[in-house]
């Protein structure tokens, strides 16, 4: 049986003009978690990580907001704040559905710091889109008031921006494979893991968002998974997103992304990171990457749909 990493994106736990309350993270999650299941009732070993954009980005917000009362939290805080909330919602969905159906196994959540280079050029240009969606408008007067950076995001609004430098190394792969080994199922690398730098050998938290399918695809390569999933909003790439010539993709190597990638087909915020998190996976080792939507696993599993890259 395969050892498969299933990276699912915060905007299919936050979804689209929702606001983001915990039932409606709650029903996403729900909704995630018959076709992982079945996964796991087929015999594989599953690690689930997650995104954290929408959820950072809130807890920002009302972190700022409420700065006159209480002390503002780093975003590094913040990021271990979203990745023990999402752990928990998703460890007590998944349990409970394998409750319902009698799969008698153990969910756990690893909390994870990612190390970053301190050099990162990312952490000069803000590239992560975080938080709600805004109009133009909106976005213009905030950065006017509060010198934050906005971009638009795939045609669906503007969010703010934060560095998101690449992690080189997950700290606690080892407890991730030693849950693994038990059979655990286990929640892992959310939010991408909490950024943090070495500092003569120390760790310390540095203000980012890491994106998790980076963060993913190196711990899929680290603990030898048989497949990476990158599961997002759409069921397969394509070129051309969004325009009347939009054609989508079933497969393509390396070479053809980084070409597409230059035509500008995958956008730095959205798709571009996937497709390069899918190439990480690939040159470090890994035999199979698909970008794909949850509801679509199994097919994708069959190679039926999604998008498949390949060396
Ligand atoms: N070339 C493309 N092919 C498919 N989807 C694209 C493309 N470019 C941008 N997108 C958009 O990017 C989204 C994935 O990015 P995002 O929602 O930020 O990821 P996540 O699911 O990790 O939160 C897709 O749902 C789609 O709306
Ligand atoms: N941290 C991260 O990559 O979050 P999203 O998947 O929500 O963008």
């Amino acid at each position: 049986m395969n050892k498969i990493v299933l990276a699912i994106g915060g905007n299919a736990i936050i979804k689209e003009g929702q606001k983001g309350t915990i039932e409606e993270q709650q029903q996403n999650i729900n909704e995630s978690c018959e076709p992982v299941l079945k996964l796991v009732e087929q015999g594989n070993t599953v690690v689930i990580t997650h995104g954290n954009g929408p959820q950072v980005g809130n807890s920002l917000i009302k972190s700022q907001m409420a700065e006159s009362v209480i002390p503002n939290y780093p975003l590094d805080v913040l990021d271990a704040e979203t990745e023990g909330n999402l752990g928990y919602l998703i460890q007590q969905a998944f349990k409970n559905k394998m409750t319902e159906k009698n799969i008698n196994k153990t969910v756990a959540t690893v909390i994870t710091q990612s190390v970053v280079s301190q050099d990162d050029p990312a952490f000069e240009n803000p590239t992560k889109p975080i938080g709600p969606f805004f109009t133009k408008e909106e976005a213009d007067r905030i950065s006017a008031e509060e010198n934050v950076s906005f971009v638009e995001d795939s045609g669906r609004g503007y969010r703010r921006v934060v560095a998101s430098p690449k992690p080189t190394r997950i700290v606690e792969k080892e407890a991730i494979e030693a849950l693994l080994e038990k059979d655990i199922t286990v929640v892992t690398a959310g939010g991408g893991g909490i950024p943090v730098i070495e500092e003569n050998g120390m760790l310390k938290g540095v203000e980012a968002v890491i994106d998790k399918d980076f963060a993913s695809a190196l711990l899929a390569a680290d603990i030898n998974a048989d497949y990476l999933f990158i599961l997002t909003g759409v069921e397969q790439v394509a070129i051309h997103f969004g325009t009347p010539q939009q054609q989508n993709l079933l497969e393509m190597t390396i070479d053809e992304a980084l070409r597409y990638m230059d035509e500008g087909h995958f956008p730095k915020g959205s798709m571009g990171p996937k497709i390069e998190a899918a190439i990480l996976f690939l040159k470090k080792g890994g035999k199979n990457v698909v970008i794909t939507s949850i509801d679509k696993l199994q097919e994708a599993l069959e190679g039926k749909t999604g998008t498949r890259v390949t060396l």
